[in-house]
């Protein structure tokens, strides 16, 4: 009954937003976590099939479970391996199994198919989790990836080199290779499970999706720097924050939440990383102008946001597209207020804002925001080669998919303290196209602006975004656009005249 019990809890957990799947299933501590986790993911990729079943048989009135209870129950007995419990709740749903039975028959026949599959909606069938590829992170801080090769190697599993394109992500049982874009990251077959295996429990590998990485990665900030991870747990991206630097500087991480920071805790010791200072603390409320974080230069925000990025989530919208809009509204509030407080860290030089969230609203949306209200800030287009760009005109971030990167849904923006000399050439340039660009939409004002900018250096979309909406009517822009029009009008008189 325990798995039930707790694959019952995390459901619930999950449809509150109180995490990812995954990480509450290991932050439950529970025995077996493979089979919670298998169980908790199948439910939650049935969940509308199951719902409908325990809806049309009345079961919740009968039996007194809760709809998270009734789920898990009713998924492994009709799709499951059998119900792996005794006691009053196995009792309960064996008197109800002949009409849940037949409650199933009925939907097949309805939607004319034969498999349980087949009743699952498009974009769930055959989840795209099933067949993304498992990345493994060497945790540089205990290991090298020569040498995390060879071990597996040793181990029986096929090394196929470095990946060149997407394609070579299609492996087959046993083989593997090396990333293409992050050099610290292996990718196995969709079936590998690595939890058990002796690197992981040693902290020598991290298992980590390969948008996941991303952040750390582009923040990239040196050995010995002070960089913030600002909602840190469970932390994964701060064990590879500390990688990329080495153990070396001071790496403070912040998380509201005292259960993930204590797991986040035992991660980061197994990981080997020394370079951190944990605090259980709201990071809207750590005070930028703190002597303490006076040399912080790079900051790392992945806060809490929809979860709609993740395959395991993908089936979980609500019917109540009123409440998740709510939902959503409140959450980019909330992250646009942590990025606004981010930048206001007096030495920032970068900041990686990341989600695993497919909305725009909690993306583009929070960054065009942010950059509306930050105008020392720009965006800094990253990884030129990346197959899938934030939406237009945001094209400098970086969005993951199942189908164009192999991974889970996710957004990266990387931000950048604009320096004095550009400031001044940027801030001049943008003013003279702001009025016809405002007038013509953000497209507009990209040609306008990237034809001036591109004399000196290439101008973000973002940065142009930004500048259309905040200085509009600015003074010196008047006076620039009267001496162009003066210009204009003096060469088509010269022009006249030479006719
Ligand atoms: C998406 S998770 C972070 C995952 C983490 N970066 C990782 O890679 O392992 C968001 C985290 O933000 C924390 N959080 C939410 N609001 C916060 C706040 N105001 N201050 C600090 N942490 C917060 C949540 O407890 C949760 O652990």
């Amino acid at each position: 009954m325990a798995l039930y019990v707790k694959a019952a809890e995390i459901l619930e957990k999950a449809e509150r937003k109180q995490g990812a799947l995954k990480t509450l299933v290991y932050d439950s501590k529970f025995g077996n976590i493979k089979q919670l986790f298998a169980l908790v993911c199948e439910t939650q990729k049935f969940s509308s099939v199951l719902k409908e079943l325990i809806e049309s048989t009345n079961l919740l009135k009968q039996t007194k479970l809760s709809m998270h209870q009734a789920k898990v129950l009713v998924y492994d007995l009709l799709m499951g391996q059998g119900l792996k419990c005794g006691g009053s709740w196995k009792v309960r749903m064996m008197k109800h199994r002949s009409r849940l039975q037949a409650a199933l028959a009925r939907m097949k026949v309805k939607h004319k198919v034969s498999r349980n599959e087949d009743l699952l909606p498009v974009g769930v069938q055959r989840s795209a989790g099933d067949r993304l590829p498992r990345y493994v992170r060497v945790n540089t801080l205990q290991n090298t990836v020569d040498d995390v090769v060879d071990y597996f190697k040793r181990d029986g599993l096929l090394y196929q080199g470095q990946a060149s394109r997407l394609e070579d992500f299609t492996l087959r049982e046993k083989e593997f290779v090396r990333d293409m874009h992050l050099p610290e990251l292996l990718i196995f077959s969709p079936k590998t499970d690595f939890h058990d295996h002796f690197l992981y429990k040693a902290g020598h590998i991290i298992l980590q999706d390969k948008a996941s990485c991303l952040p750390a990665f582009l923040l990239n900030p040196p050995p010995g720097s002070h960089v913030i991870d600002a909602c840190a747990a469970p932390g994964n991206k701060t064990s590879h924050l500390a990688a990329i630097m080495k153990n070396k500087g001071k790496l403070f991480a912040f998380d509201l939440d005292p259960k993930r920071l204590a797991t986040m805790s035992t991660l980061l010791l197994r990981a080997g990383v020394t370079c951190q200072q944990l605090a259980n603390q709201d990071f809207l409320k750590v005070e930028p102008d703190n002597a303490q974080y006076k040399d912080v230069e790079y900051i790392l925000l992945d806060p809490s946001c929809s979860g709609s990025g993740m395959v395991c989530l993908r089936d979980n919208a609500s019917a109540d597209q009123e409440k998740d809009q709510a939902r959503l509204a409140s959450l980019a509030s909330f992250q646009l207020r942590c990025l606004n407080h981010g930048l206001r860290f007096p030495r920032l030089k970068r900041l990686v804002y990341s989600t695993c969230s497919i909305h725009s609203q909690e993306n583009e949306e929070v960054i065009t925001a942010c950059l509306q209200e930050n105008p020392s800030f720009r965006l800094v287009p990253v990884l030129a080669e990346w197959p899938e760009r934030g939406l237009d005109p945001l094209t400098q971030c970086l969005r993951a998919s199942t189908t164009k990167t192999r991974t889970h849904g996710f957004f990266v923006a990387l931000l950048e303290k604009r320096n004095e000399s550009r400031n001044m050439q940027q801030g001049q340039a943008v003013q003279i196209s702001v009025p016809e660009a405002t007038a013509q939409g953000p497209n507009a004002c990209k040609e306008e602006t990237g034809t001036l900018e591109s004399e000196e250096e290439p101008v973000s979309t973002a940065d142009q975004d930004q500048v259309c909406c905040t200085h509009t009517d600015s003074a010196p822009g008047k006076r620039k656009r009267k001496r162009k029009k003066k210009k204009k009008k003096k060469m088509m008189s010269k022009e006249a005249t030479a006719e």
